[in-house]
Order: structure tokens, then C-alpha cells, then sequence
């Protein structure tokens, strides 16, 4: 398989697969953790390796490598894998999304940017997810007439934090997830709650449902719930690990143990809550989003104007929001035609956030 993103969160859980299974990895992309990647290549024996920066190149100790998002696409294309794995973080990831699918590969899809900007031009045929909810709805969907879909968010770095001290708050403390071990933007998307936004784009995409809804269950143990229209629910539990999402939308199934099965009499009590406002501004723009799927390009791209900025001390965590926000309000009448119109309102919301 290729995995794109390999010295990343996914991408490391994915070699943890691939090694568990012994599956042949065939090229890897990663950005600028060279230390992490040689370390993956003595491993995994690629035959071709792709990074992000020319200046990087001598680093490597592989003796085919390219650097750039062309050569990413390159790589997928001359590729004779039929397994895609793409990690990448951001938009960045759309592009490698797309070509995947062009090339008839099969889609392992952790990057669900891909999905909120461009749900609607893709196809879903050969495409799993790689994100912990949508694999437990995946699992929970039952030949009988399902009502509506609900998604459990863990509340984020700063669920229990004093409403009143959140415009302060340091960037170690916003990277400091209660209970998922994940990359840093992805982690800030939990902090403001725009990880939930984004995965309930991903829902409506990938179920084709538009009756979603997410609450807090502390614990990330219960990552999906499926509403059936007898009244009754059902959830999926499992320990917080994205190595059975992974294995699953690799392998297709699997009937081998991957994660220690979860002690309920250990774990003694689950508590949920309600999304609140007050301390996640942006699920305000919730059901407008939701209905208008759209407006996926401007969350996405403000989003990551904003949380970039955050990462950087440029502004401060309540401002990641209130540029999603506003962003949203600007470019509210958005209507995305086509793959172009993509990249053209991608580019003007980045600017317009910018500014
Ligand atoms: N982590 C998780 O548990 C989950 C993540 N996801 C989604 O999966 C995706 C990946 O998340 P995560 O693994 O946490 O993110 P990380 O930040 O941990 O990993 C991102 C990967 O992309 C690589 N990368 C970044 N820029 C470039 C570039 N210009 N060229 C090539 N490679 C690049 C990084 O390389 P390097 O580090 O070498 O610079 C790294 O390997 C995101 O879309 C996220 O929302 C979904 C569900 C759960
Ligand atoms: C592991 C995974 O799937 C993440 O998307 C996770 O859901 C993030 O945690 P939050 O529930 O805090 O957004
Ligand atoms: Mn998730």
C-alpha cells in the first residue's frame, strides 16, 4: 500500500497495522520528521519515498526520493499498490484524495478535510473512513430503517476548563487532548469543537443522512450511536484506539484481536452532556452547515487560516472560532459548481481571513 502521512498520528497507527498484519508498503509520504521516516524505511523497505522539502532530500536515507505535492501525485499514479492510505492533514490532503480515486486505488481516508470540501464530487465506491465515529456507524448500520445518526465528541482539551479563562489559554493546554493521542491541528479542532463540525459533514457524505446530531460522552469509549425508527438505539464501544478503524478500512474485516475489549465494570459510569455555545462558539453555524454543505469549503479554509495563526501566537484559542464565524457569515451565499470552484473560494476565504 502507499500511506501518505506516515511519520503522523494515522500514519504511524497505520505501520503499526501493516506491521501487525504484514502488509507490504510500497511508498511513503511524510512532510519533515526525517528522523521518524528513516526509522519507517529501515522497517518497511519502501520502494519509493516522497517528503515535502527539496532541502530535506540528503537526509533520507532511501535512494529513490522526490519531494512536492506533484510527486505525491506522481507516486500514486505509478503506483502498483491498489491501497491508498491518506494521512495528510488539511486541504493538502485533496488533491492525493482525488487522484487516488482516478486511479481506481482503494481509499483508506483518514484526511476528512478531503470530505468537508469536497464531499459532493466524490465517489464513494472504493472508499472507507478512517475516523473513529464513522467506522463505529459503519459498524452499527443494520438492514433495518434507521432514524437518525448521533456522534459522540469528547468535549476537548477544554471541556471542564472555567468558561471565563478561555481567551487565555496557552497552546501547551490546547494541544493536551482528555483522551486521544492525535496530531496538532486535528487536536485543536477538538478544543473548539470543529473536529464534531467536520465529521458531521463527513456523515452526511459517507451515510447520506442529513438527521445528525453529536453530544459529549467524557470517555470516548462510545463513539457512535445508530437511532432506528422502532425507537431503539444502538452504540458502538470500543477502547479509544484508531488502530481497529484503520485495520478495518484496510483489511475490509477482521476477526482478530486489535484492542483490549472494554471493561465495563472497570469503567463503572459514563457521563454525557450537551454541546453548550457558550463554550463551543462554532456550534452556532451547526445546522446551517448541515444544510448547506457547501459552506464546507469557508469552515475548512478559515479553520485553517485560524488554527495555524493559534499555533503560531498570532492570536489567541476564542479567535479560531470567531474567524470560522465570521467567515462563514461573509461568504454565506457560497455555491461550489465544480472541482475549480474548489480552489477558487478556498483561495478567497484564506485571504479574506488573512486580512
Ligand atoms: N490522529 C487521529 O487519531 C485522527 C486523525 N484524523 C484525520 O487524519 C488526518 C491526519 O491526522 P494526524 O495523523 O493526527 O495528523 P499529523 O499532523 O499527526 O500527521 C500529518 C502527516 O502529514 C504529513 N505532512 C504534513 N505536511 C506535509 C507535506 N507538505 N507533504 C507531505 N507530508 C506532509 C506529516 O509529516 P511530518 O510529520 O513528517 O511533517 C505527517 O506525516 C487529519 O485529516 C485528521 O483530521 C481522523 C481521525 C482521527
Ligand atoms: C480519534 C478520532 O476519530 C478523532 O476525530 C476524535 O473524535 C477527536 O476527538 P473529539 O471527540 O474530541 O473531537
Ligand atoms: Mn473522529
Amino acid at each position: 500500500m502507499i500511506i501518505l502521512g506516515s511519520t503522523g498520528s494515522i500514519g504511524v497507527n497505520t505501520l503499526n497495522i501493516a506491521r501487525k498484519f504484514n502488509l507490504n508498503v510500497e511508498v511513503l509520504v511524510a512532510g519533515s520528521n526525517i528522523e521518524v521516516l528513516n526509522k519507517q524505511i529501515e522497517e518497511f523497505k519502501p520502494s519509493k519515498v516522497v517528503i515535502a522539502n527539496k532541502v530535506d532530500i540528503v537526509k533520507v536515507n532511501h535512494s529513490h526520493v522526490t519531494f512536492g505535492e506533484d510527486e505525491i501525485l506522481n507516486a500514486i499514479e505509478n503506483s502498483k499498490s491498489e491501497t491508498v492510505v491518506n494521512a495528510l492533514v488539511g486541504f493538502l490532503g485533496l488533491k492525493p484524495t482525488l487522484k487516488a480515486i482516478e486511479c481506481g486505488k482503494k481509499l483508506a481516508l483518514a484526511n476528512k478535510e478531503s470530505l468537508v470540501v469536497a464531499g459532493k464530487f466524490i465517489d464513494y465506491t472504493n472508499l472507507s473512513p478512517i475516523d473513529s465515529e464513522h467506522f463505529g456507524l459503519w459498524y452499527l448500520i443494520q438492514e433495518k430503517a434507521i432514524d437518525s445518526m448521533t456522534i459522540t465528541a469528547s468535549g476537548g482539551s477544554f471541556r471542564d476548563y472555567p468558561l471565563d479563562e478561555l481567551k487565555n489559554v496557552s497552546i501547551k493546554e490546547a494541544l493536551n487532548h482528555p483522551n486521544w493521542s492525535m496530531g496538532n491541528k486535528i487536536t485543536i479542532d477538538s478544543a473548539t469543537m470543529t473536529n464534531k463540525i467536520f465529521e458531521l459533514m463527513e456523515a452526511a457524505w459517507l451515510f447520506d443522512i442529513r438527521k445528525l446530531d453529536a453530544i459529549i460522552e467524557t470517555k470516548s469509549l462510545i463513539h457512535a450511536m445508530v437511532n432506528f425508527k422502532d425507537g431503539s438505539t444502538t452504540a458502538h464501544i470500543a477502547n479509544a484506539s484508531m488502530q481497529l478503524p484503520i485495520a478495518y478500512a484496510i483489511l475490509g474485516k477482521c476477526d482478530t484481536p486489535v484492542l483490549e475489549p472494554v471493561d465495563l465494570v472497570k469503567v463503572g459510569s459514563l457521563e454525557f452532556k450537551k454541546i453548550e455555545t457558550s463554550r463551543y462558539p462554532i456550534w452556532e453555524a451547526k445546522d446551517e452547515i448541515i444544510n448547506n454543505l457547501d459552506l464546507g469549503v469557508v469552515l475548512n479554509a478559515a479553520n485553517e487560516v485560524g488554527v495555524s495563526k493559534f499555533l503560531n501566537s498570532e492570536i489567541g484559542f476564542l479567535d479560531v472560532s470567531r474567524i470560522s464565524l465570521e467567515a462563514l457569515n461573509k461568504f454565506n451565499n457560497v455555491k461550489i459548481d465544480s472541482l475549480d470552484d474548489i480552489f477558487t473560494i478556498d483561495k478567497e476565504v484564506r485571504a479574506y481571513c488573512e486580512s
